[in-house]
């Protein structure tokens, strides 16, 4: 007999944050294929993180001295970094799993990699096929692995795997230039291994602003081997070492070989043409500003969907979600959330950090706007005086007629967190004028470089 749930979720991920007190009456199934909790939790930003930490303490020490503090790292003992990470991450995800499928009494956890097979119909994996009142689809991305690898036979790691190797790599090359490989790129090279990084583009992270991504390639080509504008064109290797040849002829040698050129949705994957949800040739689940899909009582959310792979985005459309299971949502639209996708900001935990809002100076530009552009850096305000910081910068971008921001971008020290009243100007339209003289900014701060971005422009 098929079993029927008043709602299904294929995805423990951002899927599993929906289930509040509100769906306790409920008979919920979770279906999921991987690691409970999903990639920001066991393989994305969360351990990342907590490397990029450990990262910036053997940093610290390394750049003492021009500080007058002599230290020197005697020793990276990367299992131990390793398990500080993990030993805190896995219990965590061990626990979301126990509650789910012995603790809640309403949710059924379907250990398998689901697939539809029919409208609000669900093979979960296990055996069993279920049916839905509702489905959230939360399958979030997976790594693309580029043909010449994939078809080299050559040991590579991604994402999934590169944070559990047994040893810190001596010598790490990495195939892409994007957010996942600057972040590694950091935090490897800071712990001691030689980083050589391939990038098809002429810029590390080339969709940022222009400014920002010059800046942190010239400061990346100092310190990194780094290989742009030249396309790999084989790959080989065995377990002891890995060889990228280039375009040119050049040949990039290492011990491992990290692989970060993007993720793809995993719309591709669940047969979803059964259900009646479209599914685009990205492998993006196609949603309306409702985060409804184009089958009635489906939902998706997430990397899945989004046209952001960020986890701030998919928390905010989860949200929305949950709002709209609450609704009658396929009887109309007035009383439905919707998602709100203006101001998106991002950060990449690379060194120096980044950040980023709204739109470039060349966006705006290209989309006719009256553009004022101010940059200032961060060795021009006292508090980056004293970290002697010769790096950072931070850009303001704003419409004349409007007076307000368009697109804030912060390349240096804590750029994450420095760029927050600025997504917030930009989100409650907040003028630039009024943000920079109508409230006191501390002094000495670091935000004194937004400041006077502000007063700059
Ligand atoms: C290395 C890395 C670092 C990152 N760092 C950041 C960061 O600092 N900040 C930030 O905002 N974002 C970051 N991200 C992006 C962020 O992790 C994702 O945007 C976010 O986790 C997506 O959440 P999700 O719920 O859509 O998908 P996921 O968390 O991936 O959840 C999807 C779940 O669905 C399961 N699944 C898939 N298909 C099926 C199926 N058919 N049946 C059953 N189960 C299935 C998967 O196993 C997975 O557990 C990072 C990503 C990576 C890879
Ligand atoms: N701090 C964060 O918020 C954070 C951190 C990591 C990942 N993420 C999310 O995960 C997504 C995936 O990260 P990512 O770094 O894999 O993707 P990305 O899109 O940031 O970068 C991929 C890069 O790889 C390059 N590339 C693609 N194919 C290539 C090839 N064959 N050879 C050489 N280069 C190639 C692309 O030109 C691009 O620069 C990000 O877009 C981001 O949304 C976010």
């Amino acid at each position: 007999m098929t079993r029927h749930f008043d709602l299904a979720i294929i995805g423990s991920g951002s899927g599993n944050t929906i289930l509040d007190d509100r769906f306790a009456d409920m008979r919920v199934a979770i279906c999921e294929g991987g690691t409970f909790g999903g990639t920001c939790l066991n393989v994305g930003c969360i351990p990342t993180k907590m490397f990029v930490y450990a990262a910036e303490v053997a940093r610290t020490v390394r750049e003492a001295a021009d500080f007058g503090i002599d230290a020197r790292i005697e020793k990276v003992r990367w299992p131990d970094i390793v398990s500080r990470v993990f030993d805190r991450i896995d219990p965590i995800s061990e626990g979301g799993e126990r509650y789910r499928r012995d603790e809640n009494p309403n949710t059924t956890l379907f250990s398998g990699y689901a697939t539809f097979v029919g409208p609000r119909t669900i093979r979960t994996g296990t055996g069993e096929v279920i049916t839905a009142g509702q489905v959230v689809i939360a399958a979030g991305s997976r790594p693309i692995i580029p043909d010449e690898v994939a078809r080299s036979g050559a040991p590579y790691v991604t994402n999934d795997d590169i944070m559990r190797l047994p040893d810190l790599p001596g010598h790490l090359v990495i195939v892409g230039s994007g957010f996942i490989a600057s972040e590694f790129a950091h935090v490897f090279s800071a712990l001691g291994s030689r980083v050589s990084i391939i990038g098809r583009g002429e810029r590390l992270l080339r969709d940022l602003e222009t400014d920002v991504s010059q800046r942190f390639t010239d400061v990346a080509r100092a310190k990194w081997d780094v290989h742009l504008g030249n396309p790999v064109a084989e790959v080989r290797g065995d377990a002891a070492r890995v060889e990228v040849a280039l375009a040119d002829g050049t040949v990039v040698a290492g011990d491992t070989l990290l692989v970060a050129t993007g993720r793809v949705p995993n719309g591709d994957r669940l047969d979803a043409h059964t259900a009646g949800v479209e599914v685009d040739d990205q492998g993006r689940v196609v949603v309306d500003e409702f985060q409804r899909t184009t089958a009635e009582g489906v939902f998706a959310l997430g990397d899945v969907s989004s046209p952001h792979q960020l986890k701030h985005v998919a928390n905010h459309e989860a949200r929305v979600v949950q709002e709209n299971l609450l609704r009658d949502a396929w009887r109309g639209d007035a009383d439905l959330v919707r998602t709100d996708h203006r101001f998106v900001p991002a950060a990449v935990f690379t060194d120096p950090q980044i950040a980023s809002v709204g739109l470039t100076e060349a966006q705006a530009r290209e989309r006719g706007l009256n553009v004022g552009v101010k940059v200032q850096r961060y060795a021009d305000v006292a508090y980056g005086w004293a970290m002697e910081d010769d790096e950072g910068l931070c850009k303001v971008i704003a419409d004349r007629d409007t007076g307000r921001l368009v697109g804030a971008h912060i390349i240096g020290a804590q750029a994450s967190t420095l760029i927050q009243p600025l997504i917030q100007a930009m989100s409650f339209g907040l003028p630039a004028r009024e943000m920079a003289l109508g409230q006191y900014w501390i002094h000495p701060a670091l935000t004194e470089v937004v400041e006077n971005a502000l007063l700059g422009l």
